[in-house]
Parts: structure tokens; C-alpha cells; sequence
């Protein structure tokens, strides 16, 4: 099967023509009609085999996975999702692979009301890079700037469990239910509403880890944090790999979360008492992220996930 055969077998069924998309998949470009009043929030993600997913993963949790991580920068903004592009460079054409593939993004995709309208395909090294395009009303978008000294420091769900699951898979050892958090995240898009609603103006995702991501709302508000390790979320797995003495890296610096940190003024604060989301520090009036343990020792920041860094 040649090019052309493939994204007519595998894309043009993902592409839901309907209202606002007045062609997709198939022209030289999609035309796509935004709803009047609204912004169109976009972003563009790549995964790279063996650098973002193990070599031997799941093409189902690729597909999956090349949605979720661009879906969670829109619920860090706020957004609603509503379109995507997808660039494929694939080795060869194996009908397995893209069968899964193509699924593990359809089943997200359609969960999150998600229209692929067009793309690229090529031959080369396994990578995908996905750009997805969402709306926002003026004034609801949740911005890395917009934290100030006073503020709560909030994450949704658990740290670790994805990087965990890749430091033990990387071991050859087995990763039990961590694996599902490293190959299936669960973007926070409805939570990332919600906040927007209520008026949390600033956010961003954890896909880094904690520490730099957090370290961003830091640069971009001018300000610092204080994060107090005790406070953070832990699954029982994650309980039970530092009761047994396992380093806090994975924690705060492992990255794939794919959480939401947001920042609340103390006058919101009551507000999120109902909210499945759990209070780790304060923003201060200094610079970058400080850790601190329960006993009241400042602790040092393990290395962030970062490209390029070695
Ligand atoms: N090659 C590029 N050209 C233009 N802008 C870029 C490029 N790479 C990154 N950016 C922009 O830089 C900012 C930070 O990008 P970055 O990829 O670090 O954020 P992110 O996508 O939220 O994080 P992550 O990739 O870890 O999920 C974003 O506004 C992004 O659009
Ligand atoms: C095989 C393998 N090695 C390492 C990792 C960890 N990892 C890769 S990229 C990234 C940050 C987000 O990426 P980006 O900044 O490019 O969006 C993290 C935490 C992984 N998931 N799989
Ligand atoms: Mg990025």
C-alpha cells in the first residue's frame, strides 16, 4: 500500500465533516469555520520512538498518546478541543500497527468530540506530531503568568506514577497498574474547564514534572514557590516505592504526568473544596520553586526532564 491508498484506509474515516468543519481530510487544505465570539486555541506535540514512548509500545497507546499530551495543553488553557493535524513519519506500512493506531486516537478523539482534518504522511524514523486546535472565550484563558505571592498552589490527581512506571520498565522490571498512567493519560480537559469558569487565571500542564513546570509559572508571574513534599498527591504504588526508601525524582522531576498546577488567590480557595484536586504549597514574592520536607529541611531539586540536557 502506497501513500495515498493509506490515509484514504486509515484518515479519511477520522475526519466527521460536519458544521463547523466544511472540509477535511482529502484538498489542499481543511476548511474549518470557528464559532463567532469565540478564540481558537492551538498547540503542536511530537512523540518520538524511544525518546517519548518505549520501542516496543502499544501502537494502540501511541495513538492514544499522541492526543492526550496536546489535549492537556489545551485543558491547561482552558480550552474546549475541537480540531487536530496529523503529521506521520512511519518506517514502513504495517497494517497491524496503523490499524491500532488510528483506534487508540479515534477512541480519544471521539471522546473529547475531537475532528482529524487533515495532515502529512512520509516515509522515515517512527514520529508523529499532532496540532490541535481548540476554542475559548476572551478573557477565559488560564495563563503561566498570571500566578501572584499569596496564591495556593493546586495540582489535579498523582505525581509520579507515569515516571515510575518508566524507571521500572526501564529496569526490566514490571510496572503493574503505574503502566496504565505512562501509556494511557487521562487529559484533564473537563477540569481544565471547570477551573477556567471559575476564574483560575493561571495554570499549566506537567509534562516536564513538577518542578519545571511549575518553575515556569515562577519565570513567566515573577514570583516563587513553595512546595512542601508531604502535601503532594501519591498513589499507594508511589506511597509504597518511597516508603521503601525510593528516591522523590520520579515525584517531582520524572515528568508524563500530564496534571494540571494551577494557582488560586485565597479569596477562591473555598471554592475548590468539592474539586478532586489537592494543595501543595504557596506562590511567594521570591524566585523559583523551593521544596520542603515535613520536618522543615529545604530539600534539593533533582534534575528536570529536559531535551538537549543530555
Ligand atoms: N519550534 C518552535 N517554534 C515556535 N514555537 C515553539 C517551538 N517550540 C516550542 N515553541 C513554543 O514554546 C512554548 C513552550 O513550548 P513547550 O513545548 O516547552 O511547552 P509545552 O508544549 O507546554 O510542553 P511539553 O512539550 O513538555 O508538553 C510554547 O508556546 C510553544 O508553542
Ligand atoms: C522511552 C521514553 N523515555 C523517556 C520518557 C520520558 N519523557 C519523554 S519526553 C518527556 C517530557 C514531555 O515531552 P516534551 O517536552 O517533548 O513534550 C518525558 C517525561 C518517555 N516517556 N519514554
Ligand atoms: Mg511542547
Amino acid at each position: 500500500m502506497a501513500e495515498f491508498q493509506l490515509i484514504e484506509r486509515y484518515f479519511s474515516g477520522l475526519s466527521r465533516p460536519d458544521g463547523p468543519v466544511a472540509l477535511g481530510v482529502g484538498d489542499d487544505c481543511a476548511l474549518l469555520d470557528p464559532p463567532p465570539g469565540q478564540r481558537l486555541a492551538m498547540t503542536m506535540d511530537t512523540l518520538i520512538a524511544g525518546r517519548h514512548f518505549l520501542p516496543d509500545a502499544d501502537p494502540f497507546s501511541i495513538g492514544h498518546k499522541s492526543l492526550a499530551v496536546n489535549l492537556s495543553d489545551l485543558a491547561a488553557m482552558g480550552a474546549s478541543p475541537a480540531w487536530a493535524l496529523l503529521s506521520l513519519s512511519l518506517p514502513q506500512v504495517d497494517d497491524s500497527w496503523l490499524s491500532a493506531f488510528t483506534s487508540g486516537f479515534a477512541a480519544l478523539a471521539e471522546a473529547h468530540g475531537v475532528a482529524l482534518v487533515g495532515g502529512d504522511t512520509c516515509q522515515g524514523s517512527l514520529s508523529i506530531t499532532l496540532q490541535l486546535t481548540g476554542f475559548l472565550a476572551p478573557g477565559q484563558e488560564m495563563l503561566r503568568s498570571a500566578a501572584r505571592p499569596g496564591d495556593a498552589i493546586y495540582v489535579t490527581g498523582t505525581l509520579g506514577d507515569a515516571a515510575l512506571a518508566l524507571q521500572l520498565a526501564s529496569a526490566g522490571q514490571e510496572p503493574g497498574e503505574l503502566a496504565q498512567r505512562l501509556d494511557y493519560p487521562d487529559p484533564r480537559v473537563a477540569e481544565g474547564r471547570s477551573l477556567s469558569r471559575l476564574g483560575v487565571k493561571a495554570c499549566i500542564d506537567i509534562s516536564d514534572g513538577l518542578v519545571a513546570d511549575l518553575g515556569h509559572i515562577c519565570r513567566r508571574s515573577s514570583c516563587g514557590a513553595r512546595v512542601y513534599l508531604d502535601s503532594l498527591p501519591l498513589s499507594s504504588p508511589v506511597r509504597e516505592y518511597l516508603a521503601a526508601g525510593g528516591d522523590y525524582q520520579p515525584v517531582v522531576a520524572g515528568g508524563d504526568d500530564y496534571e494540571l498546577c494551577f494557582t488560586v488567590p485565597p479569596a477562591l480557595a473555598p471554592q475548590l473544596r468539592d474539586m478532586p484536586v489537592s494543595c501543595i504549597g504557596e506562590i511567594t514574592a521570591g524566585e523559583g520553586v523551593e521544596l520542603w520536607d515535613g520536618s522543615g529541611k529545604l530539600l534539593p531539586l533533582p534534575r528536570a526532564w529536559e531535551h538537549f540536557s543530555s
